[in-house]
């Protein structure tokens, strides 16, 4: 599975988790990886840690006042980046160039979506994974894999119809290892987390306890 942790803006320190993130992935069979903040990608990355950004924009070198460019998030040391995530939703056509953006800088890619339709829609796009992440269940620590095992499966079954090639992941919620195994039960790859280790006083052990099943 692969457990990708969102920092959002929480008032977490994120070289401090990120180090929990790569101690954590490096005692487990488990991917695991951290999106920061744009402006702290560079120390995340330093620590060693799989990197990710939380956006980039559909755009080039140019003029593009207050934009993410996806080669200057690479050059940060991202590996990869969410895109439309839902609290950074992009137009569809934002959407597809923000992937394309994002391939020609070599980030891999995760179109996150609301729901099974707009799963099928975002597979379109040819992202690398796409997740989905009931926005109402978003840092409520109630899990979707549980409150909402349908939308899991009906995302599965809506990427596969368009792009088989297409991962499925899934977030909103999830803070233990018993979410994340009903996660993979239904066929997702992986989760999105944000609050269960941001927000935990202790992220390591909140990272243990969450990868221990797996
Ligand atoms: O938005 C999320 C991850 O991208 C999920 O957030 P929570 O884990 O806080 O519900």
């Amino acid at each position: 599975m692969f457990v990708l942790v969102n920092l959002k803006t929480y008032p977490c320190d994120p070289v401090e988790v990120a180090a929990a993130v790569r101690d954590v992935n490096d005692a487990t069979d488990a991917r695991l990886a951290v999106a920061p903040q744009a402006a702290h990608i560079e120390r995340v990355a330093e620590t060693g840690v799989e990197t990710w950004a939380q956006h980039v924009d559909a755009i080039e070198h140019g003029s593009n006042t207050g934009h993410a460019l996806a080669e200057s998030v690479a050059d940060a040391g991202a590996v990869g980046t969410l895109i439309n995530h839902s609290e950074r939703r992009l137009k569809l056509a934002d959407i597809d160039g923000a992937v394309r953006a994002a391939k020609r800088a070599d980030l891999e890619t995760i179109v996150c979506a609301n729901n099974p339709a707009q799963i099928g829609a975002a597979a379109a796009l040819g992202p690398d994974a796409v997740a989905v992440e009931p926005p109402a269940l978003i840092g409520t620590g109630t899990p979707v894999s549980q409150a909402d095992p349908d939308v899991v499966e009906n995302a599965v079954e809506a990427a596969a119809n368009v792009d088989s090639s297409v991962s499925v992941l899934c977030g909103a919620g999830i803070s233990t290892g018993d979410d994340v195994v009903a996660a993979g039960d239904l066929g997702a790859e992986g989760v999105l987390l944000a609050s269960g280790v941001a927000k935990a006083d202790d992220p390591q052990s909140a990272l243990e306890d969450l990868v221990e099943p797996l």
